[in-house]
């Protein structure tokens, strides 16, 4: 196990390249089990929870090739394997298992996912939409058993806005009878981007991207050749990291990214009173000598801000002058990162779902640690703001995320390494 340390208050400029969409990846490798050819990914982020999806279709029979930035898997001789414990546990989306092998085999056996722990992340309505297409499901010590011995279309109606019961829906009903049809869909260009895959592969899918979805069954699905979306939530954190720590008159260029898709946490940089242009694919964050203003947010379904990127907001917000006011709608607990914030000298006080952040203060250097991936990433901007070193623990939660994170950040001219943790830190951590 390792600890990241960073030397706060180096100012940052350059240009940082994003990598392809973590929460579309994780979607599009269990959606190659549906093919009866090989799959050709291209530009999938090298992170852990790519690394584990590739183990587990391999588990399963899949055949897993790497050749530069493409993944090529070949699904045909797949089998439908039961996977009740084990890689499963590692990370949230193993739950896209569910859906592509009910799709492809009419049954499978998945362990509850893992993943980060955010408060409590129900999968009811992803049940909701098996059930609904025919399968029937159960959930026996941990693990979830869906059968059927068809699956038929249906129209399905989500109770609440779902990008995983989405997705979920989408993979089992590709290859189902007749037609079916999600209402109250997430929206988020994930979404679409699986679409995008599925099509490519021979499905017939409309809607995707709108709240209404609507797939019709076909008898079988192929390979093709399939290029990731730029991760927006990775661009969101480097524009926040960006917007933290530029020079007066210096730039950071964010690149490879789809501004359109985080339109909203434009809107509320620029609010800040942050200099932010964006081209094609680019955000560039101008350094300027204003002081940043306190705004308020709240964390809502795509296009509304991303609740991805509140726990990286918050840091920026402890430099802006006056009070601002967070609020998570989609997952209330969000907050663990706050603890360690203070530590650092934030002043954060949480009431419920909402964090209310007092600034501007100057955050010190410690010793803290990542309870969940954007925790992570929330820390480790704090500790390139911080003044003094910060040593950051909890890493595998970051690196389920971000690619090549400390060449990235070095890449800028931040001051950021790696250490193995010594046997006494191994210890601490183990009894904190
Ligand atoms: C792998 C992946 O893509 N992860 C993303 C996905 O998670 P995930 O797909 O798990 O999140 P959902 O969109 O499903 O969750 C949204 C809200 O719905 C609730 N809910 C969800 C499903 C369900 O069956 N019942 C239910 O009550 C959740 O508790 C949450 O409050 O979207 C989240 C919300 O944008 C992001 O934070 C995660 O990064
Ligand atoms: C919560 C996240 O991921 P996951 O759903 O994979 O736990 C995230 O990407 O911020």
């Amino acid at each position: 196990m390792e600890k990241l340390v960073l030397e706060g208050g180096i100012p940052l400029k350059g240009t940082i390249r994003v990598s392809g969409a973590k929460n579309s990846a994780v979607a599009l490798i269990p959606a190659t089990i549906l093919a009866s050819s090989p799959v050709v990914l291209e530009g999938l982020p090298r992170i852990s929870d790519v690394q584990t999806l590739c183990d587990l279709l391999e588990e399963i029979g899949g055949t897993v090739n790497y050749d530069n930035e493409k993944i090529i898997i070949d699904p045909s001789k797949m089998i439908g394997m039961p996977l009740p414990n084990g890689k499963v546990k590692k990370l949230r989306a193993s739950y896209y298992l569910m859906g592509a092998m009910l799709g492809r085999f009419k049954q499978a056996v998945i362990g509850l996912p893992g993943g980060c722990y955010l408060g409590p992340r129900p999968i009811d309505q992803h049940i909701k939409g098996f059930e609904a297409l025919g399968a029937k499901v159960t959930n026996e010590q941990g693990a979830i058993y869906l059968r059927a011995d068809e699956l038929k279309g249906a129209r399905i109606y989500l109770d609440v806005v779902s990008v995983g019961a989405t997705i979920n829906i989408m993979l089992a009903a590709v290859l189902a009878k007749g037609r079916t049809v999600i209402e109250n869909a997430a929206k988020e260009p994930e979404i679409v981007d699986v679409a995008t895959l599925l099509t490519s592969m021979g499905a017939k899918i409309k809607g995707a991207g709108t709240d209404v979805i609507r797939i019709d069954g076909v008898e079988q699905l192929n390979g093709c050749s399939h290029t990731i979306i730029p991760d927006r939530i990775e661009a969101g954190t480097y524009a926040i990291l960006a917007a933290s720590t530029v020079e007066e008159g210096k730039q950071v260029i964010v690149d490879n990214v789809i501004p359109h898709h985080l339109e909203s946490l434009i809107a509320k940089m620029r609010e800040m009173g942050v200099q932010v242009e964006t081209n094609d694919e680019q955000l560039i964050v101008t350094g300027t000598n204003r002081e940043l203003k306190a705004v308020d947010i709240k964390t809502l379904v795509y296009p509304g801000f991303a609740t991805d990127l509140q726990q990286p907001f918050t840091v920026l917000l402890t430099k802006a002058n006056g009070t601002s006011v967070v609020t998570d709608t989609i997952y209330g607990a969000r907050f663990k990162h706050i603890d360690e914030l203070n530590r650092m000298n934030g002043i954060i006080k949480v009431e419920g779902s909402t964090a209310i952040v007092t600034g501007p203060t100057k955050l010190q250097g410690g010793r803290v640690k990542a309870s969940d991936l954007r925790a992570g990433a929330a820390l480790v901007i704090a500790g390139l703001i911080a003044e003094g070193k910060t040593e950051l623990t909890g890493l595998e939660h970051v690196d389920r995320g971000y690619e090549g994170l400390v060449d990235k950040l070095t890449g800028l001219g931040a001051n950021v390494w790696r250490v193995p943790l010594t046997e006494k830190e191994l210890e601490q951590l183990k009894n904190a």
